[in-house]
């Protein structure tokens, strides 16, 4: 395996999509979102708040009536009704032992839909049952970002048939990563103190440096709606050469970690702090 690469402001900055006079918010990127649930509503509001102040034309918001709601009450932009994405965000503030029969379906059918796809929290078992494979082939499932911490990790690994402690998960990530992203055909982002993105040929990009105030509750919901967007606003990219999504998922994470520091700056963070920061962290680096 190559020494994995560590990714930089200047590499993110090639995978935000700048609009110009002849945009519109279709032609930058539609990202549909599926998270949250009555048992955990905010996650869908962190994650849809972090998608637009990363920047996208549209977010579609076609979760449960609760998170809906409260979306809605934050962002009357977001719109709920169904319609074309460019990729898709699930599974954040879900909870895959709890899922209604609607919240299935929804997640089956971002995942069969072509897409590229965002999967997150309680999206990861369905991933890690290979669903997405025996729709399009190993070869096709490129398009799949799955964004777990070592304890999802552990899970995936177990949902595959080979179970490991979350210990020596965390003694040598990227290799347990990089058994998950070969096995399902996805990229796979390891998240914790440094973030590591490995791609299914091995090839891993190292995040550090976010401040260790990230470590709070709904950070990673954070972070898949970052990526999300990205993803949705680089769609065109990523369906003509799968493999830069590794790139798109390299440069969510960077952003989330500057966002990160940027909200540390005024002290104890909360995760909408990260996702309102976002949008300060976007315009320097365009600067
Ligand atoms: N406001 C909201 O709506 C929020 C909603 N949220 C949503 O909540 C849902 C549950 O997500 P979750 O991550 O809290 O719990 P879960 O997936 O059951 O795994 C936890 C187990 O894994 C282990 N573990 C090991 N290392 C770990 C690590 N670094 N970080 C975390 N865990 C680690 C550890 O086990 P242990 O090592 O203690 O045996 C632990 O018991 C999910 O849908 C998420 O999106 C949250 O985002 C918060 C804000
Ligand atoms: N000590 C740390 N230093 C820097 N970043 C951290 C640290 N701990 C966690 N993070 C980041 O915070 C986020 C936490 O995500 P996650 O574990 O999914 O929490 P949640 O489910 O509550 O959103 C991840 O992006 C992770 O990389």
């Amino acid at each position: 395996m190559a020494e994995p690469r560590l990714w930089t402001p200047a590499d993110a900055r090639d995978w935000i999509a700048v609009p110009d006079a002849d945009s519109d918010k279709y032609s930058r990127g539609v990202l549909g979102v599926v998270t949250g649930s009555d048992r955990y509503p905010g996650a869908a509001v962190i994650g849809v708040e972090a998608a637009i102040r990363t920047g996208v034309g549209m977010v579609r918001y076609l979760g449960a009536d609760r998170p809906a709601n409260l979306v809605l009450q934050r962002r009357p932009e977001i719109v709920t009704a169904e319609g074309r994405v460019q990729a898709w965000l699930i599974g954040s503030g879900m909870d895959p032992g709890k899922l209604t029969r609607e919240e299935s379906s929804l997640l089956d059918s971002a995942l069969h839909g072509g897409e590229p796809v965002v999967a997150d929290a309680g999206s990861l078992r369905r991933v890690a049952a290979g669903a997405h494979q025996r729709a399009f082939g190993v070869d096709e499932s490129w398009r799949i970002v799955a964004t777990p911490h070592v304890g999802e990790l552990a899970t995936m690994l177990s949902g595959l048939g080979s179970p490991a402690e979350v210990g020596a998960i965390r003694a040598d990530p990227v290799s347990y990563a990089a058994d998950v992203a070969a096995r399902l055909g996805i990229v796979v982002v390891l998240k914790g103190g440094t973030t590591h993105v490995v791609a299914p040929d091995g090839d891993a990009i190292t995040v550090s440096g976010g401040s260790p105030w990230l470590a709070t509750a709904g950070t990673g919901d954070a972070l898949a709606g970052i990526i999300g967007a990205l993803v949705a606003t680089n769609a065109e990219r990523v369906l003509a050469d799968p493999g830069c999504l590794a790139s798109v998922a390299a440069s969510g994470v960077l952003l989330h970690a500057a966002a990160g520091d940027a909200a540390a700056a005024e002290g104890p963070l909360a995760a909408l702090d990260v996702a309102e920061a976002v949008r300060g962290v976007v315009g320097g680096l365009l600067r």
